[in-house]
C-alpha cells in the first residue's frame, strides 16, 4: 500500500472532493465521524477530554470532533489556541457548529494554559499535513506543557510539529502522543524509529479519500498490508515432491557460534524448503546433525571457521550466508570466491555482511540483481555508511541498492525492504520481543527458504520480513515480549503461515 507524501495528500483529498463532487467540510465531517469512531472504541464517557485546536483544517477536525463526541455524552474542554494567525473556512464553519454546552476557550498565551484532569485524554488538533514550518512560539509552549502534564493524547492525524515526510528541524516543539489516528494512510514519519516517542502507536481509519487517485499515485514508499502477503503466498500443488520446492544451502556457524547455524537452519526448514544442505566447520558437525536431523551436513575441512568453497553447487538453488561465520581470512576468502563464481541467488547475513563493508573488492564482485542482503542498523552503517538521522538513512539506502542492484533488509521495529528500482517498503509485523539474540538468523534461515521455493528475491524479502515478524507476534501471544527468543519465532512460523492462508 502507497505511503503519500504532504503534497499527495491534499491532492487526494482535492481529488476526492472534486469526483464525489461535495463540499471540502464534508470530506472534514467524515474524518472527524472516522476518529470519533476509533475514539469511542478506546475511550468511554468516564474519560474526560480535552481538545487542543490549532487554527487550520486540522483544528477543523478537532472542532467537529468535540461536537460529535458531546453529543456521544462526552464531556469535553475545547481550547482554540492562536497567536493571531487566519482560521481556515471549514475551521470557521465548525466553530458555527458548535453547540452552546461546548464553548471555546482561547488560548493566545501560556498563562491561559489550565490544569488537565488527571484522568483526562488531550486530543492534540494543532496542526496536521499542512505544517509549514518548525512550531515555535505560543505553539510550542503549548506542545510542551501538553508534553510535561497531559497523562493521555491522542493525535489527530499526525503529532503537532512532526513533519510528514521529511526530517523536523530541531528548533520544532513536537506532540509526544500515546496514540496517533491518521486518516486513511500512515504517514513516512509513522515508520522512523526516531519518532516513536511522537507518534506512540498509530493507527489509521478509513475517510473513503479517491481510489483513482490511490491507484495512480506515485510512491517509492509503501507498506506491507497482510491481503498483498497473502496474494504472494503460493499454494503446495498434490503432485508435488520434495523437489519442487528447492534445495538451500546454508553457510554457517563457527566456533562459539553454532547456535546461529542451528537457528538459520530450523527456520530454513520450516520456512518450506524441499531439501536443506548446511556446511558448517567440522565442530559443528555433530551439533548440528542432533538439533537438526532434517538438514544434510557437510562438515568444513577446518575445526572452527569455514574455510573452502564446495567444488559444486550446481543441486542448489538458493544460498545463505553469514550467520555465526566470523570475519576470519580463510572466510573472506571463501566469500570472495562465491560472489566470484556463482550465480545462484544470496541471502547475505551477519558476519558476510561485515566481511564485504571491509572490502571494496568484495563489494564490487557483488553479482547484480542476486544479491538480498540483511544488516540490522550497526552493519548497515558498515556496510553503507552512517547517517545523521533516518530520512538520510533512507536515501542511503535506496542509492547503495540500485547502485549495486541488490535487494536489502534493513531490520528495525518497521523493517525497511529496499529493491534495485529504488522503492521502498515497510514491514507492519513484528515486536519488541523480537529484539534479541538469534532473531535475525532465524530471518536468514526464512529468505534463503522463499528464494529456493523459486519467490522472487523481492517476494521473498517482503513475505518473508512479514512471516517472520508475524510468528514474533505469535509467540508474543503465548511468551510475552520480555522472554520471547529467537526459537520462540521459528516454533511459531508454522502458525504465521497458516494463518495468512486462512487470513
Ligand atoms: N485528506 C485528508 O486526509 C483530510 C485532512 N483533513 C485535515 O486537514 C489537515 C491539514 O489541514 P491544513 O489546513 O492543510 O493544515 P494544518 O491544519 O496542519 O495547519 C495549517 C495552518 O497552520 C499554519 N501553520 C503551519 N505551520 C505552522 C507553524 N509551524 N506555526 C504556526 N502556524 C503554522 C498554516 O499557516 C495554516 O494556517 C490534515 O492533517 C487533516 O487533519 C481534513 O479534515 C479533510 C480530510
Ligand atoms: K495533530
Amino acid at each position: 500500500m502507497k505511503i503519500l507524501s504532504a503534497p499527495q495528500t491534499r491532492e487526494a483529498d482535492a481529488q476526492t472532493i472534486s469526483e464525489e463532487k461535495i463540499a471540502s467540510e464534508e470530506l472534514m465531517e467524515r474524518a472527524a465521524r472516522a476518529f470519533v469512531g476509533w475514539f469511542e472504541n478506546k475511550f468511554t464517557p468516564e474519560c474526560p477530554v480535552c481538545i487542543f485546536s490549532g487554527p487550520g483544517n486540522n483544528g477543523g477536525d478537532g472542532l467537529a470532533v468535540a461536537r460529535l463526541l458531546h453529543q456521544r455524552l462526552f464531556d469535553v474542554q475545547l481550547y482554540l489556541v492562536n497567536d493571531g494567525g487566519q482560521t481556515s473556512p471549514d475551521f470557521q464553519l465548525n466553530l458555527e457548529r458548535l453547540p452552546h454546552e461546548v464553548p471555546p476557550h482561547d488560548i493566545t498565551s501560556k498563562d491561559h494554559l489550565l490544569a488537565i484532569p488527571d484522568k483526562a485524554c488531550v486530543i492534540d488538533a494543532l496542526f496536521g499535513t499542512g505544517l509549514s514550518r518548525p512550531v515555535t512560539g505560543l505553539y510550542a509552549d503549548v506542545i510542551n506543557w501538553l508534553n510535561e502534564y497531559s497523562p493521555c493524547t491522542v493525535a489527530i492525524d499526525i503529532p503537532s510539529g512532526l513533519y510528514t515526510d521529511k526530517q523536523t528541524p530541531a528548533e520544532g516543539a513536537i506532540v509526544q502522543a500515546h496514540h496517533t489516528v491518521s486518516f486513511e494512510l500512515p504517514k513516512l514519519a509513522f515508520f522512523l524509529p526516531q519518532h516513536e516517542q511522537y507518534v506512540g502507536e498509530w493507527h489509521t481509519v478509513p475517510i473513503g479519500l479517491s481510489p483513482a487517485y490511490l491507484a495512480e499515485a506515485k510512491s517509492n514508499f509503501q507498506y506491507v498490508t497482510q491481503k498483498e502477503m497473502q496474494g504472494l503466498l503460493k499454494p503446495r500443488t498434490k503432485f508435488s515432491h520434495k523437489g519442487t520446492y528447492g534445495h538451500a544451502l546454508l553457510l554457517c556457524g563457527g566456533y562459539g557460534k553454532m547456535g546461529a547455524a542451528v537457528l538459520a537452519a530450523r527456520a530454513c526448514l520450516r520456512g518450506g524448503v524441499g531439501l536443506l544442505t548446511v556446511q558448517t566447520p567440522a565442530i559443528g558437525y555433530d551439533v548440528l546433525q542432533t538439533a537438526v536431523p532434517e538438514a544434510m551436513l557437510i562438515p568444513d575441512n577446518n575445526r572452527k571457521h569455514l574455510s573452502r568453497l564446495l567444488e559444486s553447487m550446481e543441486k542448489y538453488d538458493a544460498i545463505g550466508i553469514g550467520p555465526g561465520i566470523g570475519t576470519e581470512r580463510l572466510t573472506k576468502t571463501l566469500l570472495g570466491q562465491l560472489l566470484a563464481t556463482t550465480d545462484l541467488p544470496l541471502v547475505i547475513d551477519a558476519d558476510a555482511i561485515n566481511l564485504i563493508a571491509s572490502s571494496e573488492k568484495l563489494k564490487a564482485q557483488l553479482p547484480k540483481g542476486k544479491v538480498i542482503f540483511t544488516p540490522h542498523p550497526k552493519e548497515f552503517e558498515r556496510l553503507v555508511c552512517k547517517s545523521n538521522n533516518e530520512y538520510e538513512r533512507l536515501e542511503e539506502l535506496r542509492e547503495f541498492c540500485r547502485v549495486y542492484q541488490c535487494y536489502m533488509v534493513l531490520k528495525g521495529s518497521h523493517s525497511a525492504i529496499a529493491t534495485p528500482e529504488g522503492d521502498i517498503y515497510f514491514n507492519t509485523t513484528g515486536n519488541a520481543g523480537m529484539a534479541t539474540g538469534g532473531t535475525g538468523d532465524v530471518l536468514t534461515g526464512i529468505l534463503t527458504a522463499l528464494v529456493a521455493q523459486g519467490y522472487t528475491l523481492k517476494e521473498a524479502c517482503l513475505l518473508g520480513v512479514y512471516l517472520h515478524g508475524l510468528a514474533g507476534d505469535l509467540a508474543k501471544g503465548t511468551v510475552g515480549e520480555i522472554a520471547l527468543i529467537a526459537s520462540d519465532v521459528i516454533q511459531h512460523l508454522p502458525q504465521a503461515f497458516q494463518q495468512l492462508r486462512r487470513s
